[in-house]
């Protein structure tokens, strides 16, 4: 399958060829089309000639049809989804085949479920003395943006590019996506399995290329765009919220994450440990729910720590970063945390496996220790993995620690003590805090987070919200 954008119902190919490899060993294993501001235009023009003709006069139980027919098309095709995003990422063919696909194939399952099961709310309205019955009812309907604008990140590349397109198509919304340049073939699957599906052309648009000065920019600052949804980083969110201001486009953003684990005294240590590593580098640190610093309450900090560090140094079949770049940034962070005055207890270097991965882009799992709460290790996402240790002494250093970072995304806290559990949580300046398990998710649940880590709430009827207006409508009666 070759990258491909899809406008308007037709696949095409228009662009500057740029090249993709394979983060494994470097290899190019293919080219991508960089999407001219023409091919942007024309797909912006494609859905908006959607939502105004057949996709906007589609009823919701049509629409969560067709949602559940993509689901139904990914799922016939889960090999291929499998391969095609183990090749873009080189993430263990494992982590695609439980977390990535099946993840992509619930988006559209649940947001079929959840919009068709939407109910609005009525109000019978008395208001004395108006003119006549003075009664009225007021009731809510709800009509979708328009034209939705979708920017994904290349860590769950298909998971996070249907977390956003599932909601948006079930409210009614045109969709034109456009995947980081550095994942594009599930996407382009994607597109192949929504034409299949019958959707009607411009109703879902993809395109690729690369963001600033690219199709990234060219799409958000679109005219004709009426939301923009995107995950990815901080510093991103910031420039796309500035080309949104020029038409007050709404954004919906999952920015940037530097996760605390908080983990007492009377946690079952054990669990804290493997669920720390889990939460530490699962896909090599590249998800915005990793944990990259923990705080340990003080009696047990040294047995944590060396049961963690024992563990990060036998990880093995861990995979690599996404490109040279984001592995020539984490390493950065790796010789900054020792010039910072950072021990390093696990990793902080580049593994040598002695095949083919030599000439990809892995890094060690590290675990580091030592620095104050104002170096930039403990304060700046690395987004790979590594993570820092420090210990607290009682709950109010604990939760002041892992408040003190200007981010607020997602937490861990390890206890046994469940009142504690339910004083702490509550307290963590983050839009998730996970007790006693890390990234178990319901995807009813609202999912976002606070600080520089997003604005909006995604997940159930948030994201249902986010891609609709409410309208209500008063009649006397
Ligand atoms: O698990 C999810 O629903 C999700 O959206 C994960 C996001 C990770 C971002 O890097």
């Amino acid at each position: 399958m070759k990258p491909a954008h899809y406008v308007n119902g037709a696949f095409t190919a228009a662009g500057t060829a740029f090249p993709l490899r394979s983060p494994v060993d470097g290899r190019e294993i293919g080219t991508v089309p960089e999407a001219s501001r023409e091919t942007v235009d024309e797909a912006v023009r494609a859905a908006r000639a959607a939502v105004e003709g057949p996709w906007g006069r589609t009823s919701v139980e049509e629409r969560c049809a067709y949602l559940r027919r993509i689901a139904d098309g990914i799922e016939a095709r889960f090999d291929e989804f499998v391969a095609a995003e183990v090749a873009d990422t080189g993430k263990p063919r494992d982590l695609a085949a439980t977390v990535d696909i099946p993840r992509a194939i619930g988006n559209f399952r649940s947001y079929a479920d959840l919009a068709y099961g939407r109910p609005e709310r009525a109000y019978p309205t008395t208001v004395p003395g108006w003119s006549g019955s003075g009664r009225a009812l007021n009731y809510t309907v709800r009509r979708p943006l328009g034209v939705v604008a979708v920017i994904s990140p290349w860590n769950l590349p298909l998971l996070l590019l249907t977390w956003k397109v599932a909601p948006a198509l079930a409210a009614g919304n045109a969709v034109v996506a456009k995947p980081s340049e550095e994942t594009p073939s599930t996407a382009t699957l994607l597109a192949e399995v929504i034409d299949a599906a019958g959707l009607p052309a411009g109703a879902f648009n993809l395109v690729h290329g690369h963001g600033a000065n690219a199709a990234g920019e060219h799409l958000t600052a679109h005219p004709g765009v009426d939301a923009i949804a995107f995950t990815g980083a901080s510093a991103t969110g910031s420039a796309i919220m500035r080309n949104a201001a020029a038409h007050v486009t709404p954004v919906s953003f999952e920015l940037g994450g530097k996760n605390p684990a908080l983990v007492f005294e009377d946690a079952d240590l054990e669990e804290a440990v493997e669920g720390t590593l889990r939460s530490s580098f699962t896909h090599s640190g590249q998800i915005c729910l990793c944990t990259e610093r923990v705080y340990v309450q003080r009696p047990v900090y040294d047995a944590f720590v060396e049961a963690l560090a024992e563990r990060a140094r036998g990880l093995r079949d861990y995979g690599p970063m996404i490109s040279a770049e984001h592995r020539d940034k984490v390493l950065s962070y790796y010789r900054l945390a020792v010039e910072e005055g950072a021990t390093v207890l696990a990793g902080g270097g580049v593994p040598v496996f002695g095949d083919a991965r030599d000439g990809g882009y892995y890094v060690e799992p590290t675990v580091v220790a030592g620095l104050p709460q104002t170096a930039r290790t403990v304060r700046e996402e690395v987004f790979g993995p590594i993570c820092h240790v420090a210990p607290f002494d009682d709950e109010d250093e604990a939760v002041r620690l892992a408040n003190d970072s200007p981010y607020g995304l997602a937490a861990t806290v390890w206890t046994t003590d469940l009142s504690r559990a339910h004083r702490v949580a509550p307290r963590i300046e983050a839009g998730i805090v996970w007790v006693n398990c890390w990234n178990l998710r319901d995807l009813r649940t609202p999912f976002g987070g606070v600080k520089a880590s997003g604005i909006g709430r995604e997940g159930g009827e948030y994201s249902l919200d986010f891609f609709s207006e409410p309208v209500n409508v008063c009649v006397k009666i």
